[in-house]
């Protein structure tokens, strides 16, 4: 399949300043795609790229397999871009905000009343319609901003940081509304710096650092990665003194740990003696009831951290 966007090797200069050095990532169709990367990594330069808000100096960029170079209209069309900041029209109702952007699209009324019932709705927003922009809560803002891009039904949504200063709630809705955006066949690039939120959301991710590509591909590949020593996460039947005592003597059991707050225990491992399968049977043999039982993959927070750099860049 064809990716939606495909970066080769783009570096660009702000002046002397190389905001991206070298950059190349893909990024398939219907995925819901996270881009994650320190302050100053080139997050918001790699998406203005994309959308064509900047011009590209070197490398190739494809949207849609059209170059970001020569085929400005034919993308914008069909993308929408939610900027990490952005003005709005504070004195107009939802309503009036939505169907203004609708006209500029060129829509006639007719498509207008629906096209804003239908972003209303699937934001959630329909009650708040009449309501002016400047009374709503930032996450409710949000959610405004984001049916404004839906507005000419893209194919691909650009966000920069859609959740930076949204409350656990606000994200959480809002990470339910991409879902569903999703599953209606769009796809959905991200960045954000609020790791752990993403390596739930999305099914592949691009890491940078410095304007370059540290990783490109599956969430999953990135959390399972494979560390020298496997730690399993294992709650059984019985108390937490007794837990720990249960894996006494187990060959290739390296350390047993009470996880904080919770009844599990993190059991480090020796690969060479014992994996996964094997630790379990000696449980079951033990006469242990076994509640939960799984491999702990490393955090997306930790696969951050080791692959980039320390320090701020400004
Ligand atoms: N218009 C500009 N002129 C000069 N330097 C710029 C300009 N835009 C960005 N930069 C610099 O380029 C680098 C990349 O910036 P960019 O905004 O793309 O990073 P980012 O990953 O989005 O960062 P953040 O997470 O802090 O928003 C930074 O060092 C930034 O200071």
């Amino acid at each position: 399949m064809e990716p939606i966007i495909d970066i080769q090797n783009v570096t660009h200069l702000f002046k002397q300043h190389r905001a991206l050095d070298g950059i190349s990532f893909q990024v398939a169709p219907k995925s819901l795609h996270g881009f994650v990367g320190p302050n100053g990594a080139g997050k918001t330069t790699t998406l203005k790229l994309v959308c064509t808000l900047l011009k590209p100096q070197t490398g190739s960029i494809k949207v849609f397999g059209y170059d970001v170079r020569d085929s400005v209209k034919a993308i914008r069309r069909r993308i929408g871009y939610m900027p990490d900041h952005f003005s709005m029209y504070r004195q107009m109702t939802v309503f009036e905000y939505l169907d203004f952007f609708a006209a500029a699209y060129g829509f006639n009324l007719t498509e207008r009343t629906r096209i804003v019932a239908d972003v209303l709705a699937l934001t959630d927003m329909d009650g708040r319609k009449n309501d002016l922009i400047q009374g709503l809560s930032r996450g409710m803002q949000q959610r405004v901003s984001l049916a404004r891009v839906l507005v000419n039904d893209p194919d691909l949504l650009l966000l920069d940081e859609p959740a930076s200063g949204l409350d656990p709630r606000a994200r959480i809705e809002l990470m339910e509304i991409l879902r569903e955006l999703r599953r209606m066949g769009k796809t959905v690039f991200i960045s954000s710096h609020i790791l752990s939120e993403l390596a739930e959301l999305c099914d592949s991710v691009t890491i940078v650092d410095r304007g370059k590509t540290k990783y490109s591909g599956p969430m999953e590949a990135l959390l399972d990665h494979q560390t020298e020593q496997p730690v399993y996460r294992v709650r059984l039947g019985s108390d937490r003194d007794q837990q720990i005592a249960a894996f006494d003597g187990i060959a290739g059991v390296l350390a047993v740990d009470p996880m904080e707050g919770r009844s599990d225990v993190r059991v480090k491992t020796d690969p060479e003696l014992i994996d996964g399968n094997g630790l379990l049977q000696q449980l079951l043999a033990r006469g242990q009831t076994i509640i939960a039982f799984s491999r702990d993959q490393r955090q997306l927070n930790e696969a951050f951290m080791d692959l980039t750099e320390r320090g701020v860049r400004t």
